[in-house]
């Protein structure tokens, strides 16, 4: 429920977690009220971009970083139609946006998405709150008259978890599409959208793949019938546990030895389709300077990540598995969560991060050009 009002920032906002911690701040963006999973994103650039991050969806991102909004908001950036954020936390917003691309205010383009934020409280002591405390439901309630905290509270409490939530049909593509190749085409790639962001066709179209991007809901026939030469699994929002249906189109890929190429909630179904577990993490990983290892190079790559969930698989061996063996290709080394999956006898890998660099560091681009090379591979 939201309703658009001007000078919302004169306006009492109230943020509450589940586990009652309550900060008062303003009002940002949309006044009304609004429930997710309170997270935090440390990035410090790229605000547009994670906004429009369809695996959001349901969360209440808080910027680690105190002052958002400066460039405004352009046409560039959005990595999706729109806001998928349930809700915002700043410290302190831009007043004025200054920048050649900007359209205009981030406050704006909440408030005309409908998007309730907070600002004006001390995002310090709530990321700290949820980095000791885990990552938990919130509620953010702004307007003049607001209800007691015990309502509010209660209302928290009632809201739908992210453990255990299917999500993905809420975000991705109801229809197929294509994402042509720049310059001459060299291959076929069926993407099963999952909460696909913008900029990971494009990178695939750069390297010559015309994408067909697949509704959540194709069957193996749907991605056959594209004739692909590869097959990619996106990123997405929910509990992988929940993802079924991607995890049996992605074995029966997996039987037929296609080249396949999986990102975040990619590399969880594919941690599924071999029989791994997944897991919530405590708060997570959110950000664009995240270490993590390539153990097949030794190569440590400055990364982005957005994960709430991770893959349970051996880091210190080979397993076995109904599609052959397979292996932890990379590590996070803040706490060596399983950064990424790789298949030895067939031509098969995920990341649990984001090479598409969309906001954040090129350095993981060369997965992109991994794929291309299974491809090229398949065909030799
Ligand atoms: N960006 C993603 O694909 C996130 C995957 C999954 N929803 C998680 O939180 O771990």
């Amino acid at each position: 429920m939201t309703t658009s009002t001007r000078g919302a920032d004169k306006v009492p906002a109230v943020l509450v977690l589940e586990d009652g911690r309550i900060f008062r701040g303003r009002a940002y963006g949309a006044v009304g009220v609004t429930f997710g999973e309170a997270v935090f994103s440390t990035g410090m650039t790229g605000y547009q971009e994670t906004l429009t991050d369809p695996s959001y969806h349901r969360q209440v991102v808080v910027m680690t970083a105190p002052h958002v909004g400066n460039t405004g908001v352009n046409d560039e950036d959005p990595e999706s139609k729109q806001i998928w954020v349930a809700g915002y936390v700043v410290r302190d917003p831009a007043r004025v946006p200054s920048n050649w691309r900007a359209k205009r205010s981030l406050d704006d383009e909440l408030r005309h998405q409908g998007v309730v934020g907070i600002s004006s409280i001390d995002t310090r002591a709530l990321t700290r709150h949820l980095r000791e405390r885990g990552a938990m439901r919130v509620g953010i309630f702004s307007g003049n008259a607001l209800p007691d905290e015990g309502t509010m509270l209660a209302e928290v409490r009632q809201a739908p978890e992210m453990k255990g939530a299917d999500l993905s049909a809420e975000v991705a593509t109801k229809e197929a599409y294509v994402v042509p190749a720049i310059g001459t085409k060299k291959f076929t790639v069926a993407a099963v959208d999952l909460g696909i962001k913008g900029m990971t066709p494009h990178r695939m179209a750069e390297r010559g793949i015309e994408v067909h991007v697949l509704p959540a809901t194709a069957s193996v026939e749907d991605v056959y019938a594209v004739n692909p030469d590869g097959v990619f699994f996106s990123n997405g929002p929910g509990d992988p546990a929940t993802a079924d249906h991607p995890v049996s189109v992605m074995q029966a890929v997996l039987e037929r030895g296609t080249p396949l190429f999986g990102i975040c909630f990619g590399n969880q179904i594919l941690g599924r389709a071999l029989g791994f577990g997944t897991y919530k993490l405590k708060y997570g990983h959110r950000g664009i300077n995240q270490p993590v290892q390539d153990r097949t190079t030794g190569k440590v790559e400055v990364t982005a990540h957005n994960h709430g969930f991770a893959v349970d698989a051996p880091t210190d061996k080979v397993s076995d598995t109904p599609y052959g063996r397979a292996e932890v290709s990379h590590v996070c080394l803040n706490d060596n969560v399983v950064e990424g999956l790789h298949l030895l006898d067939k031509p098969a890998f995920s990341v649990q991060y984001h090479p598409e660099a969309a906001a954040g560091p090129h350095d993981a681009a060369y997965l992109f050009d991994r794929f291309v090379s299974l491809m090229e591979g398949q065909r030799a």
